[in-house]
Order: structure tokens, then C-alpha cells, then sequence
């Protein structure tokens, strides 16, 4: 996993290059209403990453998906992106059936398995990822190429994908920031039940933190966003104590009243406990920031893994649970 990880930034220059070398026609003659993203886990985060990063210049909604459904309003209309690193995972595949039955687009981003072979099968568009590691590794592979469609199409500004190019550079020039950051990161969970906080617009940072702290590192987390989580669990705090490790995923990007209520939020929580982490964001734009994170955070479950003694790749009960269900 240490290599996957170290890889992150070369990841971005190949999964460009497998995007400039796509051949994709779905949006020829076309006029689309509204856009779904199918996808879980590793590749499900893309889903929640890019509608949320392009939300201000998305022309569309773009709605994800993530269970075996699809809403009622897809239709001729509307273009479904099924996003499977394996190609098999079954709630994806349920749900890109029910597309296809509803005379949907549907575009394929996967490295094989059944979403290729279907693609195939009923001519549409895929583009085919390389494979052979854990879809949670391959991030950049899923992310770079939901841009790459949704920027064909013109759901998203044409030229989305220039300011992705830049966050390679970014992570090579503050790779011993990341790691610094990231070792920080893991010793103040060690120990401890991690909560992550940002504001809403990083929900998928949040997420993504969650997601590797769970798989990579074995542990169990939550997280909430600003402004919602002051709506509510800021009440619940009053039960909160020092075994409790809080991490704020402070954007330079946030709006003034969102900065002002992390910042109340901080000094609140800060009555509970003294474990509080604030990580500042990094880059010239949303999209170099993002990757920055995601960068630092897949560092830290790394680090976390290690200071816990656990393997980072195994993820046994996942492979139970999936066997113990095809049984049936
Ligand atoms: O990307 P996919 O192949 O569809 O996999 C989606 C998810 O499936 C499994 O649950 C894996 O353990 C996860 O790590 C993965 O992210």
C-alpha cells in the first residue's frame, strides 16, 4: 500500500494520459437533463469529490448513487457514469441494468469485470482503468476520468482537466509537508475515536478520511460538516471527553461565515477535549487543494496502520460479508 500511495502523483499524470487517449462519442448529438454517478466505496468517493468541486460551474445536477436503486427521475435524458474499479461490484451493477432499462446513457469507468463486459455488449462508452490493486488506491484513476466525461460533455467547463494537471506538481513540491502533516495526523488519533470535521463543500475530504482510517487503518470514525454539524452535534458534544481525537480540514477556499463558526465550533469542542487538530489546505485552486488532502489523509491511515500494527490491504471482513451474500 506504501507504494500505491507513494504513486498518488504519478497516478494523476497516467490517469490524464488514459483521458486524453479516451475515445468517447456518448455525448455526440446529445442533450443531457441531469447526470447520476454510480459508484462505492473507493470508487463511490469520486462521485461525492467531483460534483461537490465543480459545483460552481456544473451545468447540470449531478446526483450520486450509492445502493442497488436508481432514482425515478433518470430517463432518456439522463447520463449514468457507472464507476467500478473491479467491474463487479453488485450494487453498481444493479443499479447500471435499471439505466439501461430506462434508455439512459451510460458511460463505464472500470478496470474489467461484468460493468466492461455489459458496456461492451450494449455499445456504450467505457474507459478502461488499469488493474490489479485496491480500488481505494486507484482514486485518481476514477476521479480524473468523471471529470473527463462530465468535461466532454460540457457538463463541466471544457478545460476542467488543466487545473487537475497542476495538482501533480503541487504534491511533488510539498510531498515533505504531506508527510509531516500526515504523520501529525496519525499520532493524534492513535488512541483515540477519530472525528473529522470540514466545512461542507470538503464533505468528501471528510469522507475520504473516514473511508481510509476504516480500511487502511482499521478503526472506526465519523465525520460531520460546518454548517449542519452546529445544527446539532455540537449539542452532543457535551458528552464528548479526552478519548475523543478531532481533526478540522480547514479550507482556504471556505466562506467568512463558515471559517467563523470552525472557529467557535473549535473553541466549543476545545471545553471537552484537548485533542484538536486543525490541517490548513494547500494550492491555488479547489481541485490542487483536494488532491492535497487526499494526498495527506491516505498518508496518515498509512502511518496510523503502522503506530496500530495492522495491515493496511487486507480487508477480510469486506470479503466475508461479499462471499457469505453470493451464497444466496
Ligand atoms: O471499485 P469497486 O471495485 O466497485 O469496489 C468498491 C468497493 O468494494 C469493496 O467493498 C472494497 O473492499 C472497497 O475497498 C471498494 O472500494
Amino acid at each position: 500500500m506504501d507504494k500505491l500511495v507513494a504513486q498518488f502523483p504519478k497516478q494523476i499524470a497516467d490517469a490524464l494520459e488514459i483521458a486524453s487517449r479516451s475515445e468517447l462519442s456518448f455525448y455526440k448529438n446529445k442533450t443531457f437533463s441531469n447526470v447520476v454517478i454510480c459508484g462505492m466505496g473507493g470508487s463511490g468517493i469520486g462521485g461525492k469529490m467531483v460534483p461537490q468541486l465543480f459545483a460552481d460551474q456544473a451545468k447540470l445536477p449531478i446526483v450520486l448513487v450509492q445502493d442497488y436503486q436508481i432514482p425515478s427521475f433518470v430517463n432518456e435524458n439522463t447520463l449514468v457514469i457507472g464507476s467500478s474499479y473491479s467491474g463487479n461490484t453488485e450494487e453498481t451493477l444493479s443499479a447500471i441494468n435499471q439505466a439501461n432499462q430506462k434508455g439512459a446513457t451510460i458511460v463505464g469507468v472500470s478496470s474489467g469485470g461484468e460493468l466492461v463486459k455489459f458496456c461492451k455488449e450494449n455499445n456504450y462508452d467505457y474507459i478502461k482503468l488499469p488493474g490489479g490493486n485496491p480500488p481505494r488506491s486507484m482514486m485518481a484513476f476514477s476521479v480524473i476520468q468523471l471529470v473527463n466525461i462530465l468535461a466532454k460533455a460540457e457538463i463541466i467547463d471544457a478545460n476542467a482537466l488543466d487545473a487537475v494537471a497542476k495538482c501533480r506538481h503541487l504534491l511533488n513540491d510539498e510531498l515533505m509537508t504531506i508527510k509531516a502533516e500526515a504523520k501529525k495526523l496519525a499520532e493524534h488519533l492513535f488512541n483515540k475515536q477519530a472525528v473529522f470535521y470540514a466545512n461542507n463543500d470538503l464533505e468528501f475530504v471528510a469522507i475520504r478520511a473516514r473511508q481510509q482510517i476504516n480500511e487502511n487503518s482499521k478503526r472506526l470514525c465519523w465525520h460531520h460538516v460546518v454548517p449542519e454539524m452546529n445544527h446539532n452535534e455540537l449539542v452532543g458534544w457535551a458528552g464528548g471527553d479526552n478519548n475523543f481525537a478531532v481533526t478540522f480540514f480547514i479550507s482556504q477556499f471556505i466562506s467568512d461565515r463558515n471559517a467563523k463558526r470552525m472557529e467557535l465550533s473549535k473553541e466549543i469542542i476545545g471545553k471537552r477535549t484537548e485533542n484538536i487538530l486543525s490541517i490548513n489546505g494547500k494550492g491555488k485552486s479547489k481541485v490542487e487543494e483536494a488532491f492535497y488532502f487526499i494526498h495527506l489523509i491516505d498518508w496518515a491511515s498509512l502511518y496510523l496502520a503502522e503506530l496500530i500494527g495492522c495491515d493496511p490491504v487486507e480487508v477480510k471482513v469486506i470479503d466475508y460479508l461479499k462471499s457469505t451474500l453470493d451464497k444466496d
